[in-house]
This record gives structure tokens, C-alpha cells and sequence, in this order.
């Protein structure tokens, strides 16, 4: 079976579901009634249900390849409110078409949730009201006591499935927003509040380059140093600061994640190597020549960074590696450098 990855693709496969199940009993109701009217000379009858039987099946079928399945559902259950609504105004066999009304409205409802459900529910309720109080020639002629009933039963019966759906789309809501934070705290990294290693390559695997990008791996220099003299808290702010200024220079569709310990990853889209070495260099201007502070002291740190070109996503552990290499060459260079060959 399909993973069904975000609350979107399970509603949707929860409305596939239905769809097939509604089709597998509509071919055993609406069939053998339909068939047994037409037997019984109930022509009108017998047509309109195996035709909406035909319907439901075509759209069960369609409903299997189509990713969003939303207005299939609206345009069925439209089909299903006029169904409900023929059923009660002629009667079907001898006045029990409204019974079928029930199941037939509870489907309405459940396709296309409680916004556009609760619609439809005003809507039918209304012209109900129209099509029991109204003297029509064509109309089955309920009992007065038998309006009122069918009348008490649909609203208890659609008030209950809407409220139901108003309650089920609530947790619904919750539990996808939960995920989303779930994901989000999955791929992002705590100190720095950028993307962490996971969270780029997910970011990477949506993105098609619609021309060369360019990978660069920067590199806090000499950072156990700083550590060991300033203390782990000093070490954190520094990359704190450098996430910043990374953030602060790129544009909002380049990518940037921390990658290891003093270790950030930045992809920028729609560029070459000379201009992202441009950029990279005025971000290392900036961090080197940035004053932390320490116990009244101004204390300078400074990166390292490998830069190579991406043109295929694909081709995103290639070029990273390619960058690795430059950095290595970049801190044998004596630090404070870029390479980009
Ligand atoms: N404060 C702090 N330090 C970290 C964090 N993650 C890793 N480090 C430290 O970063 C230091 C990296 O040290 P090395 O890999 O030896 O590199 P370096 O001292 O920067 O030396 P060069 O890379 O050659 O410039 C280690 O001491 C790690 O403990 C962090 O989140 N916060």
C-alpha cells in the first residue's frame, strides 16, 4: 500500500474509501432496486437509479487515479443531494423512498466534510420543507404525521453527521498541526534554528534547478580553540551569530542548514561560482570582522569555506564532496579562506 505521507493524502484516501464503498453498495441497492422497479413498471424509478448506480461507479473508478479527490466529492454529492431530494418528493416505492433519503444524505455529507456539507444540509432541509408543505401533482402524497416525522428524523439525522464531522475535521485540524510541528522540529537544528541535515535534504529533494546552484561548506575556524577559552556557552553564540549572518545575506529561496557541529551547508540557487563566491566572501567579511564579547574582552572568530557547483539535484552528494575537498584545502591555506577550485 501507498505510504500516505500528510493528513491532506490520508483525507483524500478516506474520501477514495468512501467512494468505493458507497459504489460497492450502491451496485447491490441502487441495481436490484432499480432492476425490481423496472420490473414493476416503476420506468422513472428504476431508470434514475441504475443511471445514478452507472454514476457512482465512473466516479469510484476516476476518483481511484485523481490525487485530489475534493471536487469529485462535491460534484457526487451534489448529484446525491438531487437523488435524496427525487426519492422524497415522488415516494419512490409507495412512500418508503424516504427512508433511503437517510443513507443516501449521510453520504452527502461525509464526502464532502462539514464547510460544504453543512450547505448542502441547509439546502436540502430547506427545500424540503418546500417540497412537504407545497401541494405538487407529481408529488407523493405523504400523511400529514408522516411529513412531520420524515421531516424531525432528517433534521436529527443531519444535525448528528454534521456535528460529527465538525468534531472529526477539529482533531483532524489538530493532528495536522501537530504533524507539521512534528515535522518541523524534525528538521530544524535547536541552536541555530536553521535546517539541520535532514531538514536540507528533504528541502533539496523539492527543489528542480531551473539553473546552477552552487554548494558551499563553511567551517568556524579554530572553534575548539575557542571553546576551550571562552567556554561552550561563548562557542554556542558565535554559531548562533554566523547563522545569522548567513541567513541575513542570502535570498529566501537559497537553502542553509547547519550541518555538523561548527559546520553550515548553504545552497544557492540561480547562481555560478564567481558571484557565490562574492557572496561568501562578504559573509566571511562580516563574521570575521563581527566583536563578541567576553568578560570585557572583544574576541574575532573567523570560517573556512569549500565551494563547488550543483547543476542536478541528484548530483548533490558529488558536489558536496567536491566542496569538502576545497574546504580542506581552504584551512591548509591558513584559514579565513574560500576556495572555489
Ligand atoms: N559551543 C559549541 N561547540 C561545538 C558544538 N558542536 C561542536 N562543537 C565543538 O566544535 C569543535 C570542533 O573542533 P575541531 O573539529 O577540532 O575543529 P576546529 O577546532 O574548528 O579546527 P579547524 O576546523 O581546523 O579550524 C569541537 O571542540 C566541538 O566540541 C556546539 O553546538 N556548540
Amino acid at each position: 500500500m501507498k505510504t500516505l505521507n500528510s493528513p491532506e493524502q490520508i483525507e483524500n484516501h478516506r474520501k477514495r474509501l468512501l467512494l468505493s464503498s458507497f459504489a460497492f453498495l450502491g451496485c447491490i441497492f441502487l441495481g436490484s432496486f432499480g432492476i425490481n422497479s423496472l420490473l414493476e413498471n416503476r420506468l422513472y424509478l428504476g431508470v434514475v437509479l441504475l443511471v445514478f448506480m452507472g454514476v457512482i461507479i465512473v466516479f469510484a473508478l476516476k476518483a481511484r487515479k485523481t490525487e485530489h479527490v475534493q471536487s469529485i466529492s462535491i460534484f457526487l454529492s451534489a448529484l446525491l443531494y438531487l437523488l435524496a431530494l427525487y426519492l422524497l418528493v415522488m415516494g419512490g416505492n409507495e412512500g418508503t423512498g424516504a427512508y433511503w433519503t437517510y443513507p443516501i444524505l449521510m453520504l452527502m455529507i461525509l464526502l464532502v466534510g462539514p464547510h460544504t456539507g453543512l450547505f448542502f444540509a441547509v439546502l436540502y432541509l430547506v427545500t424540503s420543507i418546500f417540497v412537504l408543505t407545497t401541494t405538487l401533482d407529481f408529488a407523493y402524497d405523504y400523511e400529514p404525521a408522516h411529513k412531520i416525522r420524515i421531516f424531525a428524523s432528517t433534521t436529527a439525522l443531519l444535525v448528528l453527521i454534521i456535528t460529527s464531522e465538525w468534531i472529526r475535521f477539529g482533531s483532524y485540524s489538530a493532528i495536522a498541526e501537530i504533524s507539521k510541528a512534528h515535522q518541523n522540529f524534525a528538521a530544524t537544528d535547536a541552536l541555530t534554528k536553521l535546517l539541520n541535515r535532514h531538514g536540507l535534504h528533504s528541502a533539496l529533494t523539492r527543489h528542480s534547478l531551473k539553473s546552477t546552484a552552487v554548494v558551499a561548506l563553511l567551517d568556524a575556524d579554530s572553534f575548539k580553540t575557542l571553546n576551550d577559552n571562552y567556554g561552550h556557552a561563548f562557542g554556542d553564540n558565535v554559531l548562533i551569530t554566523l547563522a545569522s549572518i548567513i541567513r541575513q545575506n542570502i535570498k529566501g529561496s537559497d537553502l542553509v542548514a547547519r550541518w555538523g557541529g561548527e559546520e553550515f551547508l548553504v545552497v544557492l540557487l540561480n547562481t555560478n561560482l564567481t558571484d557565490a563566491e562574492r557572496l561568501i566572501d562578504k559573509i566571511k567579511q562580516e563574521f570575521s570582522s563581527f566583536s563578541f564579547q567576553h568578560e570585557g574582552q572583544t574576541v574575532h572568530a573567523s570560517f573556512s569555506a569549500g565551494m563547488s557547483e550543483l547543476d542536478d539535484v541528484n548530483k548533490f552528494e558529488p558536489s558536496l564532496k567536491i566542496a569538502d575537498e576545497r574546504l580542506y584545502k581552504a584551512k591548509e591555506a591558513g584559514k579565513n579562506t574560500v576556495k572555489m577550485d
